[in-house]
């Protein structure tokens, strides 16, 4: 026994690298990305880190210890401060207005993945909450790390997108993310394999959501 954060992405290796290497992603870095894409996506993912926020809160309300509490309440700010003080700045120089954001409709691939974290959250335990938003924070500080370490990816001002890139590859985005793999490498120290099964099908579930988050993006399904 004596499981690690690791040990879930290598229980879903083919969905962790299809979410993590994505054509969004990679378009992103080559700064090949339509901005039609990227402007359906950025609006999209407005709505979604509202949710992430709710389920970040859930994972407080849930949390029975001082330690766990701190944990779950580093994510909530990381979501609110940083990252959605960001993206709505960001989402203005794309064009995009707090209120037109206020009033859009939202995506199916949005409500799949939002509505499940949260329902995750709600039927389990802290734990099962946390492994559903684990591909979130862990997922995207990775892809910053990915997509710094391809050649093809394109850096500065030639890129309209790297903005996003900094914001991921940011000291504070990428401490959050550092802290939420120790909480987790803590917790699942101590589960038995069947728990462990558990936690894998619920990483994966999420992790296919991110990939049908990015393919929305891509095609700008509605
Ligand atoms: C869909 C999605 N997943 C993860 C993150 C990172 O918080 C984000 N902003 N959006």
């Amino acid at each position: 026994m004596g499981y690690c954060f690791t040990d879930l992405t290598r229980a879903c290796a083919d969905e962790w690298s299809a979410y993590i290497e994505h054509d969004f992603v990679r378009q992103l870095g080559q700064a090949t990305l339509a901005d039609t894409a990227f402007r359906h996506y950025l609006a999209q993912d407005y709505l979604f880190l509202i949710h992430f926020a709710r389920a970040q809160a859930l994972a407080i309300y849930k949390s029975r210890s001082l330690a766990d509490l701190r944990q779950a309440h580093e994510g909530l700010k990381t979501i609110v401060d940083i990252e959605l003080g960001l993206h709505v700045a960001y989402c203005r120089e794309w064009g995009i207005n707090e209120g037109d954001l206020a009033r859009l409709p939202e995506a199916r691939a949005t409500l799949a993945y939002t509505r499940y974290v949260l329902d995750t959250g709600s039927r389990g335990d802290l734990l099962d909450l946390h492994v559903a938003l684990a591909p979130c924070l862990i997922g995207y500080g990775e892809i910053a790390n990915w997509l710094n370490a391809q050649p093809f990816t394109l850096r500065g001002a030639t890129n309209p997108f790297d903005a996003w890139i900094a914001m991921y590859e940011s000291d504070e985005f990428q401490g959050a993310m550092t802290r939420e793999r120790d909480w987790l490498d803590a917790r699942l120290s101590e589960v038995t394999p069947q728990r462990f099964s558990e936690l894998v099908v619920i990483f994966r579930d999420a992790t296919r959501l991110e990939i049908d988050f990015w393919q929305m993006g891509l095609d700008q399904q509605d």
